[in-house]
């Protein structure tokens, strides 16, 4: 099966350039201010424009207000949100939009739960569960705890690297992988030769399948 690949977290065209030359899928950008890599609806714009045809835009926010979101669609053409904290599936939904919801994985059982609760999303992102932090952690958690079966595509985020997104795939082959620091060599600067070097791993595991 192939595994898609989202690269999240950019703040400079160079690197979306980069990334869509590499063979990115999807490219994320935050609009989370708390994040390092969270970008203004100006920025945004700018950073859009580079994003070609069948290559996804994903939009990041954590608990935003409605009117934050809103904001944001009125001026960024997103292809779809990304939920990444304690939203629930009506919220998620309410924007006339396609979105994924993401969850912070630690006990067994959460992620078919998950599910269950967010089916009518276009996919479930799992990522590693940390005390303070929603996301962007750059920490893996226990892929056992990924379920086999799948009602709705699974994306797989948390501490990816070239070094490890190889075993990744072939233990748990996601629908896509979504990485952001592990591509990184400063917060928000993603580093080009990373990013072509995880991308490449992904093609190449998929291939053998
Ligand atoms: O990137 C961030 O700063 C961020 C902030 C808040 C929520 C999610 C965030 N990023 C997403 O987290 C996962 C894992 O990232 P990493 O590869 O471990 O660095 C990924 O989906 C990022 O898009």
């Amino acid at each position: 099966m192939k595994s898609r690949v989202k690269i999240c977290g950019l703040t400079r065209t160079e690197d979306i350039d980069g990334a869509v030359a590499a063979g990115a899928d999807a490219i994320g950008l935050v609009f989370y201010s708390p994040s390092p890599r969270a970008v203004t609806i100006e920025q945004a714009t700018v950073l859009a424009r580079r994003v070609p045809a069948f290559v996804s835009l994903v939009g990041l926010f954590v608990n935003p207000e409605p009117h934050e979101v809103e904001a944001v669609l009125e001026r960024v053409p997103l292809d779809l949100l990304q939920f990444h904290g304690d939203e629930s599936p009506e919220y998620c939904g309410s924007f006339g939009r396609r979105w994924i919801k993401a969850i912070r994985v630690r006990k067994p059982g959460q992620i078919e739960q998950a599910f269950e609760e967010y089916r009518e999303g276009a996919g479930l992102l799992v990522d590693a569960w940390d005390p303070e932090r929603y996301g962007g952690t750059g920490q893996s958690f226990n892929w056992q705890l990924i379920p086999e079966r799948r009602p709705m595509p699974l994306i797989l985020a948390g501490g990816l690297t070239s070094d490890n997104v190889s075993g990744a795939v072939e233990q748990v082959k996601p629908w896509a992988v979504d990485v952001s620091g592990g591509v990184e060599k400063g917060k928000g600067i993603k580093d080009i030769a990373k990013i072509s070097e995880f991308i490449k791993e992904v093609h190449r595991v998929c291939k053998t399948d």
